[in-house]
């Protein structure tokens, strides 16, 4: 099947309720997959690091390795704190834009490594990984007639377009290039900011930026967002290659250039929540809009986090609605299989607005093979559930993450920009 087929599912939809408490290990070995290691190796890797407290970071190495097949950040266990921003590029020739990568490649390796703070006072200071992790991302603008790219774009990338209750805000939207940071502190991502401002001088415009971090677990089990509600307990099993090929991977027969075999779609949709107005809404009615309990998690026929919702046997939606949230964004059919993507979002919270209202919400992340076929399919199957008139989409992009960097000899874009 291509990757682009969305019907006629072959593959057995997949046991979710498992992957709860395997969450941990998938992590881990979504690190190993993520850097090349594979079957024994990593299992023998994830032991060791576990040994050595990796549970004690969440799963997460205080290094994350910066090379492998695909960039870091996309299997990688969520840290706590996350930068998104979106930039244009000024760089005014192909061999601007290579020697932008290049630095990009550089700069990133050596961070990733250990953030050192650019501040004189501190510079003695020992650096420290801090998990960092930065992803890199191209936008369809890339791809026009600037640097000799436009027949070489990947094959599903375009700008994001405005779904239907958007209410997007140019100045927040799109972007040349998008850059993911992640780490467990947030100043290790102001530093990685000051590195690449100083480092890229010139050749690259910011455009928007989305700071953003992860509620701690209240009492135990996934993180909440502001809306009171257990986020991220269901995704696709990222310690299985065969499911990361067929849902999240670009890989052959896909129709896509070579140069992006390894890589993926990002989609970034910052979504501003009606705070005041859901906190008027009885909790009841909250889970009915959810599917979910608001304390455990658990979904409405079941009593824990991670229980599978049996929709089969509730065809008609008397215990778990038909238009509840969970519900429609993955129907667990054969049909809907290949509709999943991985998400990885993280909180915003911006103050207060001018009418004294208050500005949070959640950078949506999705990792996925094809945009149109996933995130887009669950986004119109979303189109009409009660929670949207909760939520208002501002901002965001389409991005395609490039594919990993190799070695010390290999850098971002390299199969784009050296091939074309
Ligand atoms: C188009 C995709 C999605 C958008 C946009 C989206 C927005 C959004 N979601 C929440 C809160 C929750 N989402 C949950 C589950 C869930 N959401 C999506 C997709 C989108 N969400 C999917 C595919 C799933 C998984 C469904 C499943 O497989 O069962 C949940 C439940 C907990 C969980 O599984 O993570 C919550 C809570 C908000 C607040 C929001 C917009 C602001
Ligand atoms: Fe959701």
């Amino acid at each position: 099947m291509r990757c682009d087929q969305a019907g006629d599912e072959r593959a057995p939809v997949s046991d979710d309720g498992r992957r709860g408490f395997l969450k941990c290990a998938a992590g881990i070995a979504g690190v190993a997959a993520a850097t090349g290691l594979g079957g024994q190796a990593a299992a023998a890797a994830a032991a060791d690091r576990s040994a050595s407290g990796l549970r004690e970071n969440g799963g997460l190495p205080d290094k994350v390795p910066f090379h492998g097949r695909h960039q870091a950040g996309i299997l990688t266990p969520q840290q706590l704190f996350a930068g998104f921003v979106g930039f244009d590029v000024m760089a005014e020739s192909r061999e601007a834009l290579t020697g932008l990568f290049q630095k990009l490649t550089t700069r990133c390796q050596v961070l990733t490594d250990g953030v050192k703070p650019l501040d004189e006072q501190v510079a003695a200071e020992r650096p420290t990984p801090d998990s960092l992790t930065i992803t890199l991302g191209v936008g369809a603008s890339l791809f026009d007639d600037r640097f000799g790219l436009s027949g070489h774009k990947p094959r599903h990338l375009k700008a994001m377009p405005a779904f239907p209750d958007d209410r997007l805000e140019p100045a927040r939207c799109h972007g040349d290039l998008s850059l993911q940071i992640c780490a467990q502190h947030p100043d290790a991502i102001v530093h990685v900011l000051r590195d690449l401002a100083r480092e890229t001088h010139g050749l690259l415009r910011p455009r928007w930026r989305a700071d953003a971090f992860l509620n701690p677990s209240r009492p135990s089990g996934s993180p909440r967002t502001f809306i009171g509600f257990k986020d991220g307990i269901v995704n696709p099993d990222t310690g299985s290659s065969r499911e990361m090929n067929r849902l999240m991977w670009v890989t052959p027969p896909c129709g896509e250039p070579d140069w992006a075999l390894g890589g993926s779609y990002q989609v970034l949709r910052l979504i501003r929540f009606h705070i005041e107005k859901w906190d008027k809404v009885p909790v009841a009615r909250q889970e009915q809009i959810f599917g979910r309990r608001k304390a455990s998690g658990a979904p409405l026929d079941g009593k824990q986090e991670n229980d599978p919702p049996r929709y089969r046997d509730d065809p008609h939606g008397r215990k778990i609605p038909l238009d509840s949230h969970i519900r429609l964004a993955n129907p667990r059919t054969e049909k809907t299989d290949r509709s999943r993507f991985l998400r990885r979002s993280y909180n915003y919270d911006q103050g207060f607005d001018q009418s004294g209202r208050m500005d949070l919400g959640l950078v949506f992340c999705g990792y996925q093979q094809n945009p149109e076929r996933q995130f887009a399919t669950v986004q119109r199957r979303l189109r009409h559930e009660p929670l949207a008139k909760f939520i208002t989409p501002l901002g965001g992009g389409y991005f395609f993450i490039l594919p990993g960097v190799r070695d010390a000899d290999d850098w971002f874009g390299s199969g784009l920009l050296k091939k074309t």
